[in-house]
């Protein structure tokens, strides 16, 4: 039938776009949660480089220009320190800038600022000096005190015979890191530290771990970082660590003019919501085809439930109602009380046909007479298939010699039909069987009756219409 291949194909077309709608949402999903990641990665890398390109590296260029200047040289390197010379060169500088400088000069043993004022460098109380005088390094980042905290590179300068003139030293305050810091942290979400190469804290966004007076922290103060085996305290790249009980992911890169570390640390928190809306965005559209998708599913169910239904109660070779339809109309009948005739006929000597003319043919003489009693009845009778040969009639509000006069006219007629099947033409009569009943009764009981009289018609010779009353 038809309407079972259209409902196979629809659920294997259901079948195929459930399929494919899941296939693209993972695809997509997938997609999103590479591309946020990859996002997520150049997010904390390049801005990470371009803050220390601005904001460290440009200090170094500056000084490390300067400190060529013959200028320098000469203030550093005359006997007697013009301490006027010295003060007024800073300050242009500073003018020029906008960044703090200071000379540390070996022969007079003073530290001169751009801001006019001066520190003895006195061995035991200056230490920073005396500590980067010692080292073979000639540049060195730091932080120190001068009036607020400062980052500083330092850049020792050396005569034509490299003797030792001092230090030449550019200055940022620190306050200008912070708010750098935060606005990063605001827009990539991720905290900083950098450390030096005893890994104490220099520079970071995290207010508590900022130098205090001269203290700095180091990264063994760092509960989390002290919890962490030796081997991963030595590069902590891509690990993922509980930083203050938040999942963070951590890279970490090198500073190699200074020879300090960045560790960018990002709670997982702000990343997973990203990833967790591309998620939500998703699985709600997945719900949203496959509720549409049900929907559809319990439309065309209830669609071809209804032509099932229907198929189910409709005899398919007569397209007549069947045995079980018949029954179901008969009970309705007797529910509503009417009084009906039940009529059985057989077509006589049906099996002949069949074995004379073959199956077929019977099948066209059974579709025959259904459609000729079908147009022969009134319209509130009800014909069905019966069975093999046997068709039913009810007819409601019908008195039984009422119906024996209705099924002697149905008689006639069909003794008189011609069924023409190819070339070979068939007669045909049938045999009926009337009963009746008044009041409400089960079907068996009045087709029992109806049967009885069928025998009866059977036995006079068929060809007739024969009736049996129920005895009450
Ligand atoms: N062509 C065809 N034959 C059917 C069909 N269903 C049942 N039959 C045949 O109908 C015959 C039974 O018919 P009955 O009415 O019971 O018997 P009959 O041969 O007519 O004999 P009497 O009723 O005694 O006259 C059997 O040969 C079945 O094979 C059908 O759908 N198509």
């Amino acid at each position: 039938m038809n309407i079972f291949r259209t409902l196979h194909r629809s659920i294997v077309v259901l079948f195929i776009i459930v399929v494919v709608s899941i296939v693209t949402l993972v695809h997509i999903s997938i997609s999103n949660i590479v591309a946020e990641q990859s996002r997520a990665q150049q997010q904390s890398h390049s801005p990470a480089l371009q803050l220390i390109v601005e904001e460290l590296m440009k200090p170094l260029h500056i000084s490390q220009t300067l400190v060529k200047a013959r200028e320098l040289h000469d203030l550093m390197g005359a006997t007697t320190i013009d301490e006027t010379q010295i003060f007024s060169t800073l300050k242009r500088m500073h003018n020029e800038f906008n960044l703090n400088f200071f000379i540390a000069s070996e022969n007079s043993r003073t530290q001169y600022n751009s801001d006019g004022s001066k520190i003895a460098l006195i061995e035991g109380e200056v230490d920073w000096y005396f500590r980067y005088k010692a080292q073979p390094t000639d540049a060195m980042a730091d932080i120190g005190q001068w009036q607020n905290p400062q980052f500083y590179i330092d850049l020792k300068v050396y005569d034509e015979q490299h003797k030792f003139l001092g230090v030449f030293g550019v200055g940022k305050g620190l306050k200008g890191f912070t708010e750098v810091f935060n606005d990063y942290k605001k827009t990539y979400g991720y905290d900083f530290i950098f450390v030096d190469q005893n890994n104490d804290i220099t520079l970071t966004s995290n207010p508590e771990l900022q130098i205090q007076g001269v203290t700095f922290k180091n990264m063994r103060d760092l509960p989390w970082f002290a919890d962490l085996p030796t081997e991963q305290q030595q590069s902590l790249n891509n690990l993922l660590v509980p930083v203050e009980g938040v999942e963070s992911l951590i890279a970490e890169l090198n500073i190699q003019p200074f020879d300090w570390t960045l560790y960018l640390i990002t709670p997982l928190q702000s990343r997973q919501t990203d990833i967790s809306r591309g998620f939500i965005i998703s699985i709600v559209t997945l719900l949203a085809i496959i509720f549409g998708l049900f929907l559809l599913i319990y439309n065309l169910l209830y669609y071809f439930k209804k032509d099932i239904q229907k198929i189910k109660q409709i005899d398919i070779l007569t397209e007549i109602p069947n045995r079980s339809n018949v029954t179901l109309k008969f009970e309705e009948l007797m529910y509503e009380k009417q009084s009906v005739s039940l009529v059985l006929i057989d077509l006589d000597n049906f099996t002949p046909i069949n074995e004379t003319h073959g199956r077929k043919a019977g099948d066209i003489v059974l579709r025959q007479v259904a459609h000729m009693l079908n147009n022969e009845i009134r319209e509130n009778d009800i014909l069905g298939r019966w069975g093999g040969g046997e068709f039913i009639i009810l007819m409601p509000d019908t008195g039984p010699h009422e119906a024996a006069e209705l099924c002697q006219k149905l008689c006639n007629k069909l003794a008189a039909m011609t069924i023409t099947t190819g070339t070979t033409s068939i007669q045909i009569t049938g045999s009926f069987g009337i009963s009746f009943t008044a009041i409400s009764r089960g079907m068996s009981e009045v087709i029992s009756a109806a049967d009885d009289a069928l025998f009866a018609a059977k036995r006079d010779g068929r060809n007739v219409v024969r009736m049996q009353l129920i005895e009450s």
